[in-house]
């Protein structure tokens, strides 16, 4: 709660996102993938829907803030099928939010989020059904990390493997100095080390998220 406030001033503070917000907007609605790449979302989608559990909710104020929670507190906010989906339609619902100006991206139950329901892994275990997951994601990321808003992720408890990537579609994360965020693929190596209880970084790039993301005293 301490760092959901403190993210809220900072957002209230910054006022809308004028032509260029606009003009991103018109933009955002793209991913990276696409029907020249052979990517069916509306097949995949229908894979995922199949492990169903937890949600992606969205409360939108009339300050312009969003809060998008990731909820599925009994396994530890792991990210099922079914949340997949709900992540890329509360995705679509930001980008047709002319009045938005910030989103704060946080866990249930003082937790961020553990990955990847395993359950949903294991059962999509050939290469072709993991590959079209892993392109809806990123789609789904890339969308939600080119949004005209502010955005942050409020990282309390562990960010692992998928939920650590997550962090990395918002511009910012700020995380509680107890906090984990590590990614054991390799694709990125999460290093939280915060100034006092709690440290902002900001890094300047998609591919600098992707890599590391390093604070220090
Ligand atoms: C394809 C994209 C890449 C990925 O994201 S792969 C997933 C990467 N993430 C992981 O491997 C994390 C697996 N989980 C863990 O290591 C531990 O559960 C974790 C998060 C450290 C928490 O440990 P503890 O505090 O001891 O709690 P616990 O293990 O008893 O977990 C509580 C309940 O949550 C469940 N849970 C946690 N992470 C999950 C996950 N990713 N998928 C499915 N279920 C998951 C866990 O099975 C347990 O359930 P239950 O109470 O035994 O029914």
């Amino acid at each position: 709660m301490a760092l959901c406030a403190v993210m809220l001033q900072i957002l209230k503070s910054r006022s809308g996102c004028g032509a260029w917000g606009r003009l991103l907007q018109r933009q955002s609605s793209s991913g990276v993938y696409s029907s020249v790449h052979a990517f069916d979302e509306a097949e995949i989608r229908e894979k995922l829907q199949a492990f169903p559990g937890g949600s992606i909710d969205l409360f939108k104020q009339d300050s312009g803030i969003a809060v998008l929670t990731v909820n599925n507190p009994s396994r530890m906010n792991a990210l099922s099928g079914g949340m997949m989906v709900d992540l890329e339609e509360r995705v679509s619902e930001l980008e047709n939010w002319t009045d938005g100006k910030g989103l704060i991206l946080c866990g249930a139950a003082e937790t961020f989020c553990s990955g990847s329901d395993l359950n949903a892994v294991r059962a999509i275990s050939n290469p072709q059904d993991g590959m079209k997951m892993s392109m809806f994601m990123q789609n789904t990321l890339t969308r939600l990390l080119r949004l005209p808003l502010i955005s942050v992720a409020l990282v309390e408890g562990r960010a692992l493997g998928g939920g650590a990537e997550l962090t990395t579609a918002c511009d910012f994360r700020l995380m509680a100095s107890d906090s984990v965020c590590e990614d054991r693929r390799g694709i990125a190596d999460f290093v939280a080390d915060i100034i006092g209880d709690v440290g902002l970084k900001k890094t300047s790039s998609h591919i600098k998220r992707r890599i590391s993301i390093k604070s220090s005293r």
